[in-house]
């Protein structure tokens, strides 16, 4: 489902001399469906820059990421926001959202992008904002002015909300309460039996022992850092 062959980057630090630095080289991975693959290695590994290249957000140099049936290394940028709509879900720490829309609305909207009815996508938001303990009366106010963890959950039951056959998690448990936390893993847990390709960054030990398959360590993939 995710398959990333040779790929690699370099920064190029226009403000600073023009600076090159070689972040990432010869990265080769694959996710099946129904896996979950943890990305570790020591804080500047990369680790981020991989998951922002499989999300089409940074260009790798070389090589191919295949995402269902794209090529994110070659793709039109239309192609990944079909991508991103369809196919690949993205959560990360931090909501970032349109102000003035209502919580509601912010976690049924990848739904209603997909062509779900209004209503398909209004059940399905507020059984995942229950889940995940958002208190009804603030499912009317925009998240933009609720708390760190109340804006990590509104976060992770937009990005539950649609079936993605793939996904990457960026640190999804990090703050959050033991209930919560466990309310997280058991959501990635019926996804992988659903058949989702899933990469995450956990820092949470305990967390990615449970739902991980198996651990990648990006250091292998650093050029300097590599044993
Ligand atoms: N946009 C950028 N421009 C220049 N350098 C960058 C950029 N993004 C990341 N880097 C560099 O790439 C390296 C890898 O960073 P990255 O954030 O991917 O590491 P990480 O493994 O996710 O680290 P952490 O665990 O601390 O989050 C770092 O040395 C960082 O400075």
């Amino acid at each position: 489902m995710i398959e990333i062959q040779n790929v690699s980057k370099t920064f190029t630090l226009h403000n600073q001399g023009g600076t090159a630095i070689e972040v990432l080289s010869g990265v080769t991975l694959s996710v099946a469906p129904g896996e979950c693959v943890a990305l570790t290695g020591v804080s500047g590994a990369g680790k981020s820059t991989l998951m922002r290249m499989i999300y089409g957000n940074y260009l790798a140099e070389t090589g191919r990421i295949i995402v269902g049936d794209l090529n994110l290394v070659q793709a039109e940028p239309r192609d990944i926001i079909a991508l991103r709509r369809n196919v690949l879900g993205y959560v990360s720490q931090f909501l970032r959202v349109v102000p003035r829309v209502p919580t509601l609305d912010v976690v049924a909207e990848p739904l209603r992008n997909i062509g779900a009815s209004e209503e398909a996508a209004q059940t399905r938001a507020r059984e995942l904002l229950t889940l995940l303990n958002i208190p009804e009366r603030l499912w009317s106010l925009s998240p933009t002015t609720f708390s760190g963890g109340e804006q990590q959950r509104v976060n992770i039951a937009r990005g539950f909300a649609h079936p993605y056959p793939a996904l990457l998690l960026d640190e999804p448990t990090a703050s959050l309460d033991a209930a919560n936390r466990e309310v997280v893993l058991s959501l990635i847990e019926q996804a992988k039996a659903r058949g989702a390709a899933i990469i995450g960054i956990f820092h949470d030990e305990a967390a990615r022992a449970r739902v991980c398959d198996r651990e990648v360590d990006v250091t292998q993939f650093t050029p300097g850092l590599a044993a």
